[in-house]
């Protein structure tokens, strides 16, 4: 990916960082680069993440998932990944970005009516099913293969010929994929879910929609090639620092907008590894989604004339696939016939661009080549180095989420799954009601 960040300059925006604001927080830069190395180098908790494309193994994913789909996925028509957060918008961010031919599914809500209406919409019989949990206690996650389990049993199908399992290596989702003699993958160590993308947890669904891993890895090497200890240098790491930069300026929001409708879900990945790596101690920004074009006509009205707290960040692709757009007699619309939709979506984010540096809003624009494979492994690795930075630089602990923990801990202790101090916190709601 590339990275310019021109409208985050002072000159330009405010907030914004002046040139000698970069160039002091670039010694910094230096110095966390050299942290980051050293944790990789020792594969420390969370730093180990960024080793993924060299040590994820694409056939060994390929051969774990071949028993239940058949050579290249031919006996499943859909694949269900039942997981939820870093566990689900990996592979989800994936599979959606890049147009996989096979129905994808992913059950990382337990709202009842939306998971019976998933399950009642597919053909169980040509469906496979993919449960991913680091944990293996996470209770959506476990409820809903419960459910997903018993729909196949009442519909016949021999779910244990075609689950496959990814997890820890202990914990209960684990012992019940030993039990039943399941195909098992590895959440690799020390890599917490958010940055678990590039890794089985992200493409066991990419492998059963016959995505090219190769391609996804490659892209993310090369990213991770380009770590350097300059944020000049650095597309990554120019992207973190500048973010810490604004927020530690006022930008306590930062949008996301891609102008990709392929990229939607990627905006939600981000949101999960913005959110959980970097809202602590006070800390952090906090992540909206957004789409291009279709959120310059909700959201833009507010990031344009709105508070002075939001950054918007563009993602967009060079290269675009064709669609012309035909041409018409109504002479109002003539300047859209013999265009294409292509030059229509990016004559809309250079003038959203230019409409926020105009209001002196800052952005930042991250371009790709095209939305493929090997762009995409790209993306994913620099957003992800990114934040590893930005934690740095922030001096937050990059790769806990411990504010998740206890929500997760109330539930149990509310469902009765165990004595959490937590759930106390349940009863002692205050409440001022105002009913019909
Ligand atoms: O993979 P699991 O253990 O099921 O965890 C799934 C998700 O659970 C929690 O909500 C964590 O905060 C997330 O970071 C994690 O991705």
């Amino acid at each position: 990916m590339d990275v310019d960040i021109g409208n985050a300059l002072a000159s330009v925006a405010s907030p914004g960082v002046s040139r000698d604001a970069l160039d002091r927080l670039d010694e910094r830069v230096a110095t966390a680069h050299e942290r980051i190395a050293v944790g990789r180098g020792d594969d420390e908790h969370g730093y180990a993440a960024l080793n993924l494309p060299d040590r994820t193994n694409p056939d060994e994913i390929r051969a774990a998932v071949e028993p239940i789909t058949g050579p290249d996925g031919g006996d499943i028509e859909a694949l269900i990944t039942v997981g939820i957060g870093g566990s689900a918008l990996g592979a989800a961010t994936i599979v959606d970005a890049l147009d996989a031919d096979l129905e994808t599914v992913f059950l990382d809500n337990v709202d009842p009516t939306w998971v019976r209406e998933a399950l009642d919409a597919l053909p169980l019989e040509r469906t496979a099913i993919n449960v991913v949990s680091r944990s293996g206690t996470t209770a959506e996650t476990l409820a809903n293969f419960l459910v997903v389990r018993d729909a196949f049993e009442s519909a016949g199908v021999d779910w244990t010929e075609r689950t496959i399992v990814t997890t820890g290596e202990s914990g209960p989702l684990r012992d019940l994929a030993d039990a039943h003699d399941l195909p098992a993958l590895d959440v690799p160590d020390g890599v917490p879910g958010r940055y678990s993308a590039l890794s089985a947890v992200g493409l066991v669904a990419a492998a059963a929609a016959d995505l090219d891993l190769e391609a996804l890895l490659d892209g993310a090497a090369a990213e991770a090639e380009t770590l350097t200890g300059s944020l000049y240098e650095c597309p990554a790491y120019a992207y973190g620092a500048t973010c810490h930069a604004l927020a530690a300026r006022g930008a306590q929001v930062n949008a996301f907008m891609p102008y990709a409708e392929s990229l939607e879900t990627t905006a939600e990945w981000f949101a999960q590894l913005w959110a959980e790596s970097l809202g602590k101690d006070g800390l952090g920004q906090t992540p909206v989604r957004a789409l291009g074009a279709t959120d310059q006509h909700s959201q833009l009205q507010l990031y344009r004339a709105g508070p002075r707290n939001t950054q918007v960040t563009f993602v967009t692709p060079r290269e675009r696939a064709s669609q012309s757009i035909p041409p018409t007699d109504v002479d109002d619309l003539a300047y859209l016939g013999d265009g294409s939709l292509a030059d229509l979506l990016d004559a809309e984010f250079r003038a959203t661009e230019a409409s926020l540096a105009a209001a002196g809003r800052p952005t930042v624009r991250i371009e790709i080549e095209r939305v493929d494979a090997f762009e995409l492994g790209g993306l994913l690795y620099g957003l992800e180095a990114a934040c590893v930075m930005a934690g740095e630089l922030a001096g937050v602990n990059t790769f806990d989420q411990p504010a998740v923990e206890w929500a997760k801990k109330a539930t149990r202790g509310l469902l009765g799954g165990g004595d959490f101090e937590e759930a106390q916190a349940v009863a002692e709601k205050s409440a001022l009601r105002v009913e019909r």
